[in-house]
């Protein structure tokens, strides 16, 4: 029964790495390496053939690495590889199964195309003064803190992930939490418990999720606490009812979710065109038409849910890469602060726009490039829901219903064919005469195809203006503490840095 799948590969014509007794290839869990070690090595070994396999596990697992064929899979044939691999269920955690990122088949599509109105250019730019205002009392309040005599050399990974959770409280649930100031809130204190996600404990949690899901379900094993999930749960619902008995408006996300709840959530009619960044992903036309499918609070709670931990810790994590390098590369810190201070000059003391924040050409490179060297997501994945014959040269072969690919993120982003000196943190590569010379499907940071990640923008507009403020007030500058070259936790779930990175904020 173990080795019952160790031939799979056999006769596909494709090179795959042998599985070992019960622990699998070289996988995610039976090395000492990072996750995105992990990843690359997977790209790397048979990195000439378009498709490869190794075994989690016992599991055959395919690794897709060809642009073209990834998009091929992710676009043109969708509806073969509509789904993620879901280890957290309905019935294990009602409100990870019933969130956008688990859900399968007609009912994502429904979810997918109910919520991708709430993520236009045009909603981000109603939502966008929450974000401005957070980024500029965060800002503030770091400032005060130095001049007063606090200590300036931060954890920049803290840091972010304090301006993401307020962020999130901000737009998702229209509460200012400022955890600068007021560190033991309730939306930091959850954060901090979902960050501890990567401790030993949970990572055998996670473990026993892929491989027993069953022995899991027996022994009634949570994934999150009740406290989390009763948090979200009042968070949302509450803040609903007061809205509506109230008749509160504010432009945010609890907002957006009360009219999808009515069916009123529905795509701009104004098409006015917003250049929101070239890592934005495409939005496709499923996702425009409307559904029908009633949706009672719980979806939308788990809606809530997943914004917040799809979105806080991965959007903290680009910006600690990105702080990292802007302390490394002082010139790039110059020139990024050069335009900056032009915006700011520009603005005559008003708060940032959505529209200024749109026009900084640099901001959108460097932001760019720090989303290519350093993927916060190193990985994704589809499953197959019917059986697909792939060909491709001259190979052909089944990939059966039931069986996933993985697309590496991060290999194909550090690929010397696809980004030349890919060790080199150079936003020229995204300058306007270069980026049109960027390969098809080959910078992915926010996934490909329909299935790609739903808050690109609001990601984008965060990471923009948390720097725009923060530059405008600091110089970021090495510290005794910044390890240079950084060096990744070699912890096989989620991106660690080994002790940080150190910065230290010099008031301008
Ligand atoms: C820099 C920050 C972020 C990165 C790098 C990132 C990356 C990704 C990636 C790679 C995927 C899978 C896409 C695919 O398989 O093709 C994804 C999915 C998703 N992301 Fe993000 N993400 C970020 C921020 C956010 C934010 C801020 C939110 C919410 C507000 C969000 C919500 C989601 C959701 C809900 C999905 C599932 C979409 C679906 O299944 O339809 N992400 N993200």
């Amino acid at each position: 029964w173990i080795i019952r799948n160790n031939d799979y590969f056999e006769g596909k014509g494709i090179p795959y790495a042998k599985a070992m007794f019960l622990m699998g290839s070289n996988n995610i869990f039976s090395t000492r390496r990072s996750l995105p070690e992990v990843v690359m090595n997977w790209h790397k070994t048979f990195k000439n053939d378009k498709v490869s396999g190794f075994f989690e596990f016992m599991k055959p697992i395919y690794i897709v690495r060809d642009p073209q064929l990834i998009k091929q899979l992710t676009v043109k044939d969708f509806d073969s590889f509509s789904d993620h691999r879901v280890f957290i269920t309905e019935d294990i955690d009602v409100l990870f199964g019933k969130a956008l990122i688990s859900l399968k088949g007609q009912k994502w599509k429904d979810m997918r195309s109910t919520l991708s109105p709430a993520f236009t250019g045009m909603k981000m730019r109603l939502m966008f003064d929450f974000v401005a205002t957070v980024g500029k009392q965060t800002a503030s309040t770091l400032r005060q803190k130095i001049i007063q005599g606090g200590d300036k050399n931060f954890e920049f990974k803290e840091l972010a992930t304090k301006f993401t959770v307020d962020n999130i409280a901000s737009c998702a649930f229209g509460i200012n939490v400022n955890s600068f100031e007021n560190p033991d809130n309730d939306f930091h204190e959850i954060a901090t418990e979902f960050l501890n996600f990567t401790k030993f404990s949970n990572v055998l949690k996670f473990v026993g999720f892929i491989s027993v899901p069953s022995l899991m379900k027996l022994f009634d094993i949570k994934f999150f606490s009740n406290k989390l999930v009763n948090f979200f749960h009042e968070a949302t619902i509450e803040t609903m009812k007061v809205r509506e008995q109230k008749g509160i408006v504010r432009h945010d996300m609890i907002n957006l979710l009360i009219q999808a709840k009515k069916g009123k959530l529905v795509h701009d009619d104004n098409k006015e065109e917003i250049a929101d960044g070239f890592a934005t992903v495409e939005e496709f036309e499923n996702e425009k038409s409307s559904a029908k499918r009633k949706w009672d609070d719980l979806d939308l709670v788990a809606q809530c849910f997943i914004f917040f931990l799809a979105g806080f810790d991965t959007v903290a994590t680009a910006m600690t890469f990105m702080a990292y390098e802007l302390v490394v590369n002082q010139d790039i810190q110059q020139k990024l602060f050069e335009e900056i201070s032009q915006v700011e000059e520009e603005l005559g003391g008003k708060l940032l726009t959505y529209e200024k924040l749109q026009t900084m050409k640099y901001m959108d490179q460097v932001v760019s490039e720090a989303l290519r060297k350093w993927p916060p997501a190193p990985v994704t994945d589809r499953i197959c829901t019917r059986d697909y014959i792939v060909k491709y040269d001259d190979k052909s072969f089944v990939i059966e219903k039931g069986m996933n690919f993985m697309i590496p993120i991060w290999g194909i982003h550090n690929d010397p064919r696809y980004f030349p000196n890919p060790e080199k943190f150079d936003p020229e590569r995204f300058s306007d005469e270069n980026k049109k010379n960027i390969q098809d499907s080959t910078y992915l940071p926010f996934g490909s195809g329909n299935r790609n990640c739903i808050g690109s923008r609001f990601a984008l507009m965060e990471m923009k203006t948390v720097f725009y403020y923060l530059l405008l007030n600091f110089k970021l500058a090495v510290t005794e503490k910044t390890k240079i070259p950084l060096e990744l936790k070699k912890i096989p779930v989620g991106i660690k840095i080994e002790d940080g990175v150190w910065v230290g904020l010099e008031p301008r």
